[in-house]
C-alpha cells in the first residue's frame, strides 16, 4: 500500500511539473556548460588558498596606484578594477602575486544570458520566477517519493545499492539511474527553491554593510600595507572583494567582503575599524548559489549538467512505463456475465498482461466467450466455467498494485456456482519471495468452496518460454484448448521430438511400468515430463519421470479408452517411441535440501522414485504415498524395500483408502505435524506429485500446521521453493 502511495506521489508531482521540469532540466543542462567553457579561459590565478593580501595588495597598488576594486570571481579569477596610468578605465584579470594581466574580462555570452533568463523566468519575470520555484519545490517532492521508492524496492535503506535483476526494461534503467542521480537532483531541487526563495524576497535579503564609528577613527604614523595584520591573516580563497579607499584620507577605509563577513580596515594603521558577520542565511544562499549553478568547480558542473540530463531520461521513461501502464486495460468482445472463461490479471509493468491477452485472443479465436480483466476488477461471473489467474508478484512478495484488492474481494463475493481455476504466477528468482502472491492467490481459492483447481499452479521465472510452454501444455490439456494456432516462436522451438526405446514393460494390476532407453544427448533428471503424441496428431499427453539407473522410468494409470496410457499399454520392449523431454526445473530434486518429504499419490511416485534412487548423499528423506489397495502398490513395494535398506530412503508411509486403516495420504501428514515443523524450520523441502485433489487436502493441511506452529505462512515456504508441487 504504502508503495501505491509513494508511486501515486512520484506520478502526479512528475505530471503536474512535467513542462516546466522539462525545460529547467534542458536550459540547466546547457547551463551547466558555462562553468566549464569559462574555467577553459587562461585567467585563473591558481592557489588563492596560499596567497595573503598582505602579499598582493602592496604589489598590485604598486603597480595600478588608482585601484578601486579587487574581485575574486568564480574559477579563480581575480579581477582588478581602476584606472591606468594614463587616466584610461582599468579591467582586468590579474595574477594577484606579479600583478601581471592575463587577460580582460569579455562580454556575457548573449546565448548563455538568454538561457539564464529562460532558466530563471521563462522571459515572464516575476511570474516566471514563481513558476520556477514551485518547480523547483515540486522536484524536491519527486526527488524525495524516488528515494522511497528505491528504498522499498529493494527492501530497505541497507540495500539501496544492491544489485537490481536487469530485465532490460525501462523500469530498470529508470531505478538504476534514479539511484545514482536522485541524491545530486535533491540537491539541485533544495538549492534551486531556497534561490527562488530569496529572488522572491520570500526569505528576507541581507543588507550587507558596515557601519564604521567616524569619531572613534584614529590616524597614526602610516604602516606599510605588507604589515597590516588583518591582511596577513586573510587568504584570496576567503574573499569576495576588496574596495579601495576613496582617498588618502583616513575617514576612508578598506572594506573587504570576505565569504563569512564584511570588514572595514584603517588605510593608515590597518586596524579593523568594524566588523559584520553575515548571518547562515547569506552562507546558505551562498552554499545555494554554488550548488546551483555549478561554479564551485568545474567536476561539480559536469555533476550537474548529467543530473540534469538524467532528470530529461526519467521524464521520458517514467512518461513509458505509465503509457505502458494505461495501456493494459484491453477492449472486450463479450460481457463478463456472458462469459465462460474469465482470465483476471495482476500485473504492474504489463508483461503478465500481455501473455493473458495473447491468451484471451486464442480463446476468442477458438470461438470461445472468454472476458479479460485485471484481479482488482473480480465480480460475479454467471457463467463462468473457469477462471484463470495471471499473476506477478512486487515488494516483499506482494500483490501488484491492480491486484491488492482481490483477495477481499473474493470473500465478498463467492461465485454462486462451481467454477474451475488456475494460476499461473510471473516472478522472478532473483527474489527471494518467488511468486509469492500467486501461491497466496492460488492456495486461498484452493480453500474455497466453490473453486475447483483445473490444474496445479504454475509459475514463469523471467518470461522463461520453457515455463510458459509447460504450462500451456498442461492447461491446453485440461481445458481442451489448443494451442496450435498460439504463436510463441520459442516455445515452438522446443518441440522437436527424439526417439526413446523401450527396455521393459510391466503390467500389474492397472498400473504400467515403462523403462526408456533415453537417446545419447537426452538430458533429464526425474520430475521432468516426457510429452507423446499418441495419435500423431497435435494431441499430446504428459507423463512425470524418475530417472532409475539411467533409464527413463514411467509409471502410469491404464484408463479405460484413454488414449495415453492406451497407446504406452501397447508398447512391446525394442520398439521406439518419439517423444519429447519437458524440462520441469522446478520440480527437480533440489540440490542443496538438507532434508526431503516426498508425498505423493497413485501413480504420482513415480519422480520420487527416481529422486530417491539419486538420493547418492542420503540425506533424511522420508516418503508419503498414498494407493487404493495394497496391490496398487506392489509395483513400487520391493524397489523402495531396497532403498531403505541402502538408506537411500529413511522411512516409508503408505496409506491405503480402500484397505487396512482406510487412510488417505494427507491423513498420515496430519499425525507427522513435527517432522513437517521440523522440515520447514531447517530449510527442507516438500515434494508433493499426483492428484490435485490429494495437493489441495495437503495444502489445508500444511497451511494449518505452518499457522500453528511456524512463524510463517505456507506462501512464505512456497515462496522459497521448499513445497514443490507438481500435480495434474
Ligand atoms: C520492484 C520489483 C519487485 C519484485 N518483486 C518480486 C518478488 O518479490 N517475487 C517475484 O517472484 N518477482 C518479483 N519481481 C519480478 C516481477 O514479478 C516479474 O518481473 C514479472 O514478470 C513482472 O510482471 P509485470 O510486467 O506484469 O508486472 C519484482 C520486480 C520488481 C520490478
Amino acid at each position: 500500500m504504502m508503495n501505491n502511495f509513494w508511486r501515486y506521489c512520484h506520478l502526479t508531482l512528475a505530471v503536474s511539473s512535467f513542462l516546466f521540469l522539462l525545460l529547467a532540466s534542458i536550459t540547466g543542462a546547457i547551463l551547466s556548460l558555462e562553468p566549464v567553457l569559462e574555467r577553459s579561459k587562461p585567467f585563473a590565478a591558481g592557489n588563492l588558498d596560499r596567497i595573503t593580501l598582505a602579499q598582493s595588495i602592496p604589489t598590485l597598488r604598486d603597480k595600478y596606484p588608482d585601484l578601486t576594486k579587487i574581485s575574486v570571481e568564480n574559477n579563480q579569477f581575480v579581477l582588478i578594477e581602476g584606472t591606468d596610468k594614463n587616466g584610461d578605465d582599468l579591467k582586468a584579470y590579474v595574477n594577484p602575486q606579479t600583478g601581471k594581466i592575463l587577460g580582460k574580462p569579455d562580454k556575457k555570452n548573449e546565448f548563455f544570458q538568454w538561457v539564464t533568463t529562460l532558466h530563471r523566468s521563462l522571459f515572464l519575470h516575476e511570474t516566471g520566477r514563481i513558476f520556477i520555484g514551485i518547480t523547483a519545490f515540486l522536484l524536491i517532492l519527486i526527488a524525495i517519493s524516488g528515494i522511497f521508492l528505491v528504498i522499498k524496492r529493494q527492501r530497505g535503506i541497507k540495500r539501496f545499492f544492491a544489485t537490481i535483476p536487469n530485465d532490460k526494461s525501462k523500469q530498470y534503467y529508470h531505478t538504476v539511474i534514479g539511484r545514482l542521480s536522485l541524491v545530486f537532483i535533491l540537491l539541485i531541487a533544495i538549492s534551486g527553491t531556497y534561490l527562488s526563495l530569496n529572488t522572491l524576497g520570500i526569505i528576507k535579503p541581507f543588507k550587507a554593510g558596515v557601519e564604521v564609528n567616524f569619531d572613534k577613527i584614529q590616524t597614526g604614523a602610516q604602516i606599510n600595507l605588507k604589515d597590516f595584520e588583518v591582511f596577513k591573516s586573510i587568504k584570496y580563497a576567503g574573499v569576495h572583494s576588496i574596495e579601495f579607499p576613496f582617498s588618502e584620507d583616513v575617514e576612508d577605509y578598506f572594506i573587504l567582503t570576505l565569504k563569512d563577513r564584511e570588514i572595514a580596515v584603517n588605510q593608515v594603521t590597518g586596524v579593523i575599524l568594524a566588523e559584520t558577520k553575515y548571518p547562515f542565511s547569506v552562507l546558505i544562499s551562498d552554499f545555494s548559489m554554488k550548488i546551483h549553478t555549478g561554479r564551485a568547480s568545474i567536476i561539480w558542473s559536469i555533476i550537474l549538467g548529467i543530473a540534469s540530463l538524467s532528470i530529461l531520461f526519467f521524464i521520458y521513461s517514467g512518461f513509458a512505463i505509465t503509457l505502458k501502464r494505461i495501456s493494459k486495460g484491453s477492449k472486450n468482445k463479450y460481457a463478463k456475465d456472458e462469459c465462460a472463461y474469465i482470465l483476471l490479471t495482476g500485473s504492474e509493468n504489463g508483461s503478465t498482461h500481455r501473455y493473458a491477452s495473447s491468451i484471451h485472443k486464442l480463446l476468442l479465436k477458438q470461438g470461445k466467450k472468454a472476458y479479460l480483466s485485471s484481479l482488482n476488477n473480480y465480480a460475479l461471473y454467471p457463467k463462468a466455467e473457469q477462471i484463470i489467474v495471471f499473476t506477478s508478484t512486487y515488494g516483499d512478495g506482494e500483490a501488484p498494485t491492480n491486484a491488492s484488492k482481490f483477495i477481499a474481494l473474493v470473500k465478498a463475493k463467492p461465485q454462486i456456482q462451481q467454477v474451475n481455476f488456475s494460476v499461473l504466477g510471473f516472478g522472478s528468482k532473483a527474489y527471494p519471495d518467488f511468486c509469492k502472491f500467486a501461491f497466496d492467490v492460488h492456495n486461498f481459492l484452493s480453500a474455497q468452496n466453490w473453486a475447483t483447481p483445473l490444474i496445479d499452479i504454475h509459475t514463469v521465472d523471467d518470461r522463461s518460454p520453457s515455463d510458459l510452454l509447460l504450462w500451456q501444455e498442461s492447461w491446453s490439456q485440461k481445458a481442451n484448448i489448443s494451442f496450435a494456432e498460439f504463436s510463441n516462436a520459442e516455445a515452438d522451438n522446443l518441440k522437436s521430438l527424439t526417439a526413446f526405446t523401450v527396455k521393459s514393460h510391466t503390467n500389474i494390476g492397472d498400473t504400467i511400468l515403462i523403462n526408456l532407453k533415453p537417446g545419447i544427448r537426452t538430458r533429464a533428471k526425474s520430475g521432468d515430463l516426457l510429452a507423446i503424441y499418441p495419435a500423431n496428431d497435435h494431441r499430446e499427453r504428459l507423463y512425470s519421470i524418475g530417472i532409475v539407473d539411467k533409464s527413463i522410468q514411467l509409471s502410469v494409470k491404464l484408463h479405460e479408452n484413454g488414449i495415453g496410457s492406451g497407446f504406452l499399454n501397447r508398447l512391446k520392449p525394442g520398439e521406439r517411441l518419439k517423444a519429447r523431454i519437458i524440462k520441469n526445473t522446478h520440480f527437480n530434486l533440489p540440490a542443496k535440501a538438507p532434508n526431503l518429504i516426498l508425498i505423493s499419490n497413485g501413480t504420482g511416485i513415480a519422480p520420487f522414485l527416481g529422486m530417491i534412487d539419486e538420493n547418492k548423499n542420503k540425506i533424511s528423506c522420508h516418503l508419503y504415498c498414498g494407493f487404493q489397495t495394497t496391490s496398487s502398490f506392489e509395483p513400487f513395494k520391493e524397489f523402495l524395500n531396497v532403498k531403505l535398506r541402502e538408506s537411500k530412503l529413511n522411512k516409508l508411509n503408505v496409506a491405503y483408502s480402500r484397505a487396512e486403516a482406510k487412510q488417505y495420504v494427507s491423513h498420515l501428514i496430519a499425525t507427522n505435524a513435527d517432522l513437517v515443523v521440523q522440515n520447514l524450520l531447517s530449510g527442507g523441502v516438500i515434494m508433493i506429485c499426483g492428484s490435485l485433489s490429494m495437493q489441495k487436502d495437503i495444502l489445508v493441511i500444511l497451511d494449518e500446521i505452518c499457522a500453528s506452529q511456524t512463524e510463517h505462512p505456507l506462501s512464505f515456504y512456497q515462496s522459497r521453493n521448499q513445497i514443490l508441487m507438481d500435480c495434474y
